[in-house]
């Protein structure tokens, strides 16, 4: 069970003690797992509690100053996977001008100190925080003896000798790079929400979607994709989808939308997640839409074929 605060004054949260570890966390990569594992592995053997510190919105996001940033994974996602890894505390921290000008000695008095009783503080290699990212493990480490606890840093989780990180993660995605995003993460890539009404216009033109809205969240792809959808049946089902605001027909808002190949159902409501496998191109303003239906033909059977699964003839549904 997950404890979730957002605050970073109040009540102790762990009065017997705690082991703690900080970090962004987006996307919970194969680095973020390892040291969600490590955490709770100390809290059983100490008999503390475990808990995890992060940031919504993310410092980087805050820092952009509304230019539009790409996650791996919204608050929601990034919240249920920290809990999923048996955190028993969870304090995400509202990252506001306050926090971002609070110093690191006080983070450590104020957070690690006085709201979770640190009895063993973890970091990864090169993590920095507090006010103009002053504080570091050797503070941690200096600081430690002082408030009664240890600082530890947890070993880097490397892939062929390049560290893993949500930064690398994202650029591998911009890259549609897919696999090496898949290394990093621990699994594919892939965008889950509930499936909303879109404008009914895809049956028209043949191409029925499932519509998934992004709200504020940017993606770190684009384009149209090759992808599997999960959550319709036990198994996945492949499907062609697009990731964009739709030009052509002038839309605004972001939309994820699949089409699944040979699906014949009703999936308004239903939570999905779609898996990404191969970008087939970027999104494009056609001047009709017959033009765009010509392309989603040739979208279709390229996805069809990357996934293996090509159209039922005839002969073979006899
Ligand atoms: C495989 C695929 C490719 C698409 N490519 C584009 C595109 O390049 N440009 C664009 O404006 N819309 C594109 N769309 C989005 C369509 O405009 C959208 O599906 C259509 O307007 C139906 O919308 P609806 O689901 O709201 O009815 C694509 C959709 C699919 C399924
Ligand atoms: N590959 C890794 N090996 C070990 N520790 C890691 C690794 N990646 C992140 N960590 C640690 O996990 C915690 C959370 O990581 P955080 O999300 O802040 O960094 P990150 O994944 O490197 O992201 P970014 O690329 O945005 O800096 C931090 O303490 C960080 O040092």
């Amino acid at each position: 069970m997950t404890f979730l605060f957002r605050d970073t004054s109040g009540a102790c949260l762990a009065p017997f003690g705690s082991v703690i570890c900080i970090g962004a966390f987006d996307g919970l990569h194969r680095g973020h797992q390892a040291m969600l594992a490590r955490v709770r592995e100390r809290a059983g053997a100490m008999q503390l509690i475990s808990a995890a510190i992060s940031f919504e919105p993310l410092p980087r996001e805050f820092f952009a100053r509304g230019v539009a940033m790409p996650r791996l994974s919204n608050a929601r996602e990034k919240i249920a996977g920290i809990a999923a890894f048996g955190m028993q505390r969870l304090l995400s921290l509202r990252f506001d001008a306050a926090l971002s000008a609070m110093s690191a000695e006080d983070f450590v008095a104020r957070v690690l100190v006085r709201r979770l009783n640190a009895r063993e503080v973890w970091v990864g290699q090169g993590f920095r925080f507090g006010h103009k990212r002053a504080g570091d493990f050797a503070l941690l480490q200096q600081l430690g003896p002082r408030y009664g606890f240890v600082a530890r840093e947890l070993e880097t989780i490397q892939h062929e000798g390049v560290r893993i990180s949500s930064s690398a993660i994202r650029e591998a995605l911009a890259a549609s790079d897919f696999e090496s995003a898949a290394r990093g993460l621990g699994r594919a890539f892939s965008m889950g929400g509930h499936v909303v009404r879109g404008q009914q216009l895809g049956r028209t033109l043949g191409y029925p979607t499932a519509n998934l809205r992004l709200g504020t969240r940017v993606a770190p792809v684009q384009g149209i994709f090759a992808v599997h959808v999960h959550g319709v049946t036990a198994e996945s089902w492949p499907a062609v989808a697009s990731l964009g605001v739709r030009p052509t027909v002038n839309g605004k808002e972001p939309l994820l939308e699949a089409h699944l190949f040979d699906f014949d159902g009703d999936l308004y409501g239903r939570r999905i997640s779609v898996e990404f496998v191969a970008k087939l191109r970027d999104e494009e303003k056609f001047d009709n839409l017959d033009a765009m239906v010509e392309q989603i033909h040739l979208d279709a059977a390229a996805a069809r074929h990357i996934l293996n699964f090509p159209v039922k003839t005839a002969e073979a549904g006899a």
